[in-house]
């Protein structure tokens, strides 16, 4: 098996960099949903952009690589502590050349490994087979969008959609729920694995193991066929959109698969995976572990790059460019749906950071300053100079705690992130003078590209995706979903899509 690690290796590089085949199709198809010229075909269109960029700089898509998961097929004979190696070295390998991100975390002291290997880390499911060749899956499924995997227990109560019974009725109004609650903090729009049955475990297994299925395949099982065509048509109709900026385009893919459960127990898992959707599989000679062919890339599928903006666009746009630091002036000027384009110094902060800001001094003045929830994958070069390989943003809401305070205390004027904040840190954007900027979630090369400089570093002791990069930016768009005058874009659309939500309340299966 002398080539078994260089094959595993290829396989990390290009789940990692090449957006498969069948996933490019669902979101160019997304984009032709969408009319020229709004926000969401507008991002679509970046995204589109960051795979092709991707694909040519052979970089990560997107920065949080997630935790690697593998799905190994042996025939019998062959020494699975032997793939476990390869596995493992691949891995560490795949680390240092910054196709993943070091992004094993000791749970307890929070301490990065560095190499992406741990206890858990990475995650590999061996079975045996009677075909003659290896099989090794692989997904790259990022940290936000399983922060939006959710498991239900039936019967149940669901806002919006009222009771929820044991049944495929209750199974579709779970699925439903589990779109709007993502709202864009998964990066949508997404795809979705659904388990029926199990227990609380190989639920969320099942879950996850459908996001192997290719997007366009059909539910041998002719009611899972026909509720997931359903879940497609209504899901989409629910107006969350591409990072949840309002559109047409919310859901890609949906995948329900079901085991038994026992008789007290009724759960509905599901997994939620962002566009980002890296996934792919190898197939091994045995003897040599060479690849003998890949699995999802029987056809070249290349990414619609025709422009989205339109002369008669529909939703008016003002482009503004702000010079950091920023005034509150300037800031007070602004308002939800203005696309801005930074130039100047921004520092990224991320969990770590925000909580040790709360009792802490910060070591740079961030007087006027831009904060970016970003975790980027860093390169060292010989000379000792870093530099950004990816570096798209991260879900804000998780440092919804902390940053209105943050915001007061060091006078802070932007916050860039995805996903959107919630009613604390809208207080404090209108008291204190500050916006929230949305960034594309996912399009990390798009962004990589404007970050000219990385004017140095703190807190590497919290490791790579926590510390603090100070970076100089030139050209980086964003668009204002929360403004200093108290409207945010997203309280706006999760009110709208619970509308909508409320709609299929409705039984449809019997
Ligand atoms: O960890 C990250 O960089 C991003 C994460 O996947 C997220 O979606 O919040
Ligand atoms: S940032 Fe978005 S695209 Fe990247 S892993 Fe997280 S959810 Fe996926």
């Amino acid at each position: 098996m002398e080539n078994l690690k260089q094959s595993i290796l290829e396989l990390i590089t290009d789940t990692s960099t090449n957006l498969p085949p069948d996933v490019r199709r669902a979101v160019n198809a997304a984009k032709l949903q969408e009319d020229l010229g709004t926000r969401a075909a507008l991002s679509l269109s970046t995204i589109a952009q960051n795979v092709v960029m991707a694909e040519e700089n052979v970089s990560p898509i997107c920065q949080d690589t997630g935790m690697p998961t593998f799905e190994v097929k042996t025939p019998i004979g062959v020494n699975q502590l032997i793939i476990k190696k390869a596995i493992k070295e691949a891995i560490a390998e795949a680390t240092k050349t910054g196709k993943l991100r070091s992004n094993s975390v000791d749970s307890l002291t929070g301490a990065n490994t560095g190499d992406n290997l741990g206890p858990g880390t990475p995650v590999i499911h061996f079975e045996q087979w009677e075909e003659d060749e290896i099989e090794i899956k692989l997904i790259l499924k990022g940290g936000g969008c399983e922060n939006k995997n959710i498991q239900y227990s039936l019967p149940c109560e669901l806002e919006g959609l009222g009771k929820v019974g044991r049944n495929l009725d209750g199974i579709r109004k779970c699925i439903l729920h589990a779109v709007y609650q993502a709202q864009g903090q998964g990066c949508s729009a997404g795809f979705i694995g659904v388990g029926i049955g199990g227990d609380r475990t190989s639920g969320y297994a099942l879950a996850k193991h459908q996001l192997f299925r290719r997007v366009d395949d059909v539910n041998p099982i002719p009611e899972l066929a026909e509720l997931e065509s359903y879940i497609m048509e209504t899901a989409n109709q629910l107006g969350i959109g591409t990072m949840g900026f309002g559109g047409n385009a919310t859901l890609l893919g949906c995948k329900v698969g079901v085991e038994n459960r026992l008789p007290a127990s009724f759960f509905v898992s599901v997994a939620y995976n962002c566009w980002a959707f890296r996934r792919q599989g190898v197939r091994l000679n045995p003897e040599t572990g060479e690849i003998n062919r890949y699995l999802y890339k029987d056809e070249v599928v290349e990414m619609d790059l025709t422009p989205a903006a339109a002369a008669d666009a529909k939703e008016e746009r003002r482009e503004v460019v702000l010079q950091a630091p920023i005034s509150e002036e300037q800031i007070r000027s602004l308002k939800v749906g203005d696309v801005v384009i930074i130039n100047g110094e921004m520092h990224t902060g991320r969990d770590a950071l925000h909580s040790y800001l709360m009792e802490n001094d910060c070591p740079v003045d961030l007087n006027g300053g831009i904060i970016y929830h970003c975790g980027p994958v860093m390169l060292k070069d010989e000379a000792g100079e870093w530099h950004v390989k990816a570096a798209g943003p991260t879900t804000s809401i998780r440092e919804e705690p902390y940053q209105g305070e943050i915001i007061k205390k060091f006078g802070i004027r932007a916050v860039i992130g995805k996903g959107g904040m919630g009613a604390k840190t809208l207080k404090a954007l209108n008291e204190h003078g500050a916006v929230y900027l949305n960034a594309i979630g996912g399009a990390a090369q798009y962004y990589a590209e404007c970050l000219e400089k990385v004017e140095g570093v703190d807190f590497m002791e919290f490791g790579v995706p926590e510390a603090m990069w100070h970076l100089r930016v030139k050209g980086f768009a964003a668009i204002v979903t929360m403004d200093s005058h108290g409207n945010s874009l997203h309280a706006d659309v999760e009110k709208s899509s619970m509308e909508k939500l409320a709609q299929f309340a409705a039984p449809v299966f019997k």
